[in-house]
């Protein structure tokens, strides 16, 4: 959470303090009325709910959760904003809610603009916060920023007013309210300006984990967020243009407007690495939200231990979609058609199938779209029903007890074990990386010779305990698990960082999500593996998601415009046809490239930028960076790694370039971009590292250099 709110510069508002004294007194309220109903959540007897064990440990849980969520953090502002309609809100269809711990409060139920009158004779003014916070009556004091009415808020402009009076923006001071702006968007008069509380929110200096954006959300971002839970969201945005910070508001929107069907099916961030998700996972929770899943995709793959890796070359052919044909081709080959028939004998009576009708139902069952071992465990009940049949053209009168008995019998359970065998998936995919024929025979015509010898291990594993697996391979696993076994899926995916994905990672996201919906955010520019998404339309096809909107953002909130400028000289070589971000700090940012001669120079630059409040991150090529800790060890600079908490004392961090994405610091060093762009196996993805790398900074860079930097960062 943010520690720290600066202090906003006088406004003109400033001067006349008695609306101020006002809009505090109703902060003090709201506090009180908070408390309160925290404290008529804890004082909620759940004897008298429930008589049931279970249940009451899940009202229990739930219970704490809420309590929890109606926590009043000190620092966190209650309400942000306040909207003065000229008329009452047109009526729009509430948020389905569902139990009464959801709901909160009885008040929240039929309220239809997610808010009553806030003031009741004095008019439709509500106050826009991170939470619904209601007094002992049940009238609203502050109204979550997802309801419907809150809306204006984020999307009222001087074109298109939505009906606002006045829209009030706060300023805090930790928890104080300290300011406030005012813009009356209906008044032709008014003229427009930009509003300084954004800004500084914008250029607030940052310190620890990812804050939320709730209260400066912008209409193009706004739309993102607000868009329903049945369609799918593509956002292509480059460095610093809050795509992530969209993403994570987007779960929480979704998660008020449709809580009962989410609560069911879940929701899950996907992020590229245990750092990263660190670096993000205060941000729900400080919206409320406590239940979302946060995982990599290691982590959903993770069917085995994985302690082998892949060279490139390997692991693009394992990522490559063709390899879900060659699994599905292998795992079907282990169907044999029936030679025998099936001969059941129950009492003095032999009842024979014959092997051509077997074959005939094993046709049926594979030109079926269901699962391998859905299909495996109907074989036997369609066997039975063959015999039940015969019994009945004999005169019997068989019921379904005798079809299950029949299932069951040693004769029937002999045939499919033969004909549909059970099969292990991490089992076949070793069979397929270990034995060349098995894999040429299924691959054929989809992986030419060298493809195949790519992925053959040179030394066979022998068991699946015993063999290295690298994260491909686990992904492999994973795709014919789920051709065994239809995976689960949840009811929304946001999938951060997507550009780096494989199109077997794709898919083993997208079943996640088969019945639900997915945001996916990246940007094709900073894609660094070698299988980066070339195009968003082939992404989303992969992930099972063709209809998804792709959507662009390109306002920049992080990079300050020269650092921008100076990254955005790669784009032509790493991603021609994008749009360079447009930086809207008002603050200029401090720039600036040096020729060194030694490391101490890098640990100098990092002592300097020290000098500023805010974090800083040193990013260096991954083998520089045990010589750059030395160093800096040395001098006194105590430092820690991504996804370790810095302290008031240790405040920089000293990055690997291969996990710098995602992240951000107030202050960059970056160290040696010819080292980056080197280290990576061909030079766009090396170029692109860089491009990650130069746009981590929120108000400076140093770039240093001993060797000549890259020329296409050279001006034209
Ligand atoms: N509307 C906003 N108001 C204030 N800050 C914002 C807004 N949108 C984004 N930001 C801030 O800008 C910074 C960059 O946002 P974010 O990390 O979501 O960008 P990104 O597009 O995911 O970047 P990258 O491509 O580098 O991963 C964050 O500090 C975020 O909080």
């Amino acid at each position: 959470m943010p520690t720290h709110v600066p202090e906003p510069a006088p406004t003109p508002a400033l001067a006349d303090t008695g609306p101020l004294d006002r809009e505090r007194a109703h902060l003090a309220a709201s506090r009180t009325a908070l408390r309160a109903m925290r404290a008529d959540v804890e004082a909620l007897d759940l004897g008298n709910v429930t008589a049931n064990w279970v249940n009451t440990q899940i009202l229990e849980r739930q219970m704490a959760e809420r309590v929890k969520a109606l926590a009043d953090l000190s620092d966190t502002p209650l309400f942000f904003g306040r909207l003065d309609y000229l008329h009452a809100p047109p009526l729009s269809a509430p948020p389905p809610l569902s139990t009464p711990l959801e709901r909160g409060h009885p008040h929240e139920q039929g309220d239809p603009h997610g808010a009553e009158e806030a003031e009741g004779a004095e008019g439709e003014r509500f106050y826009v916060g991170r939470r619904h916070v209601h007094d002992v009556d049940g009238d609203p004091m502050v109204i979550d920023w997802r309801a419907p009415v809150s809306q204006a808020f984020y999307r009222a402009s001087r074109k298109d007013p939505m009906d606002l009076a006045l829209r009030r923006r706060f300023g805090y001071t930790g928890g104080d309210l300290t300011a406030y702006e005012d813009e009356h968007l209906s008044d032709p008069a008014e003229a427009s300006a930009t509003s300084k509380l954004l800004q500084q929110e914008i250029e607030r200096p940052r310190v620890g984990p990812m804050r939320d954006i709730v209260a400066t959300i912008q209409p193009e971002q706004d739309e993102i967020v607000r868009s329903g839970l049945s369609g799918s969201v593509c956002v292509q945005g480059g460095p610093g243009t809050g795509k992530t910070a969209v993403g994570l508001h987007r779960v929480a929107y979704l998660l008020y407007a449709h809580r009962e069907r989410l609560a069911r099916t879940g929701t899950l961030v996907v992020g590229p690495n245990r750092s990263f998700l660190h670096y993000i996972e205060q941000v729900l929770p400080a919206l409320g939200e406590l239940t979302v899943g946060q995982a990599t995709v290691d982590d959903l793959v993770a069917h085995v231990e994985v302690r082998g890796t892949d060279d490139p070359r390997a692991a693009l052919v394992k990522g490559d979609a063709r390899m879900a044909e060659v699994l599905r081709r292998a795992l079907h080959s282990h169907v044999t058609m029936p030679t025998e028939p099936v001969v059941v004998v129950r009492g003095s009576r032999r009842w024979r199938v014959p092997a051509y009708e077997l074959e005939e139902i094993v046709r049926q069952l594979l030109d079926r779209d269901i699962r391998y071992g859905a299909a495996r465990e109907a074989l036997p009940q369609r066997v039975a029903h063959a015999v039940l049949v015969r019994m009945e053209r004999a005169g019997e009168a068989p019921d379904d007890r005798v079809q299950d008995t029949v299932a069951r019998t040693g004769a029937v359970k002999a045939a499919v074990k033969t004909v549909w065998p059970a099969v292990d998936p991490a089992k076949l995919v070793l069979r397929l990386l270990a034995d060349p024929d098995f894999l040429a025979e299924h691959a054929a015509g989809l992986l030419d010779e060298d493809e195949r010898k790519a992925i053959l291990w040179t030394k066979p594993a022998r068991s699946v305990r015993s063999a290295k697996w690298s994260a491909a391979d686990a992904v492999l696993i994973d795709e014919a698990t789920d051709l065994i076994r239809r995976t689960p899926s949840l009811g929304h995916v946001v999938l951060d960082e997507a550009q780096d994905l494989s199109p077997m990672q794709y898919r083993a996201v997208g079943r996640r999500c088969t019945t639900g919906s997915a945001t996916v955010l990246g940007d094709l520019a900073q894609g660094t593996t070698p299988w980066a998404t070339r195009s968003w339309e082939e992404a989303l096809a992969h992930l099972g998601k063709r209809d998804a909107v792709v959507e662009e953002l390109t306002a920049g909130f992080r990079v300050p415009t020269d650092v921008i400028a100076y990254a955005s000289r790669l784009l032509p070589h790493i991603a021609p046809g994008l749009t360079p971000v447009a930086s809207i700090r008002d603050n200029p940012g401090f720039f600036a490239v040096r020729p060194i001669t030694g490391s101490g120079e890098v640990v100098s630059a990092c002592r300097e930028l020290l000098g500023h409040e805010g974090s800083v991150g040193l990013i260096a090529a991954d083998a520089r960076v045990p010589e750059l800790a030395r160093e800096l060890t040395a001098a006194g600079l105590g430092h820690v790694a991504p996804g370790e908490e810095t302290t008031h004392d240790t405040r920089l961090t000293l990055v690997p370039a291969s996990l710098a994405k995602g992240l951000e610091y107030d202050y960059v060093v970056l160290d040696e971009p010819c080292a980056v762009v080197d280290a990576e196996p061909d030079e766009r993805t090396g170029l692109r590292r860089l491009y990650v790398a130069l746009t981590r900074a929120v108000s400076g860079l140093i770039v240093t250099h001993a060797a000549p930097l890259p020329e296409q960062l050279l001006p034209h």
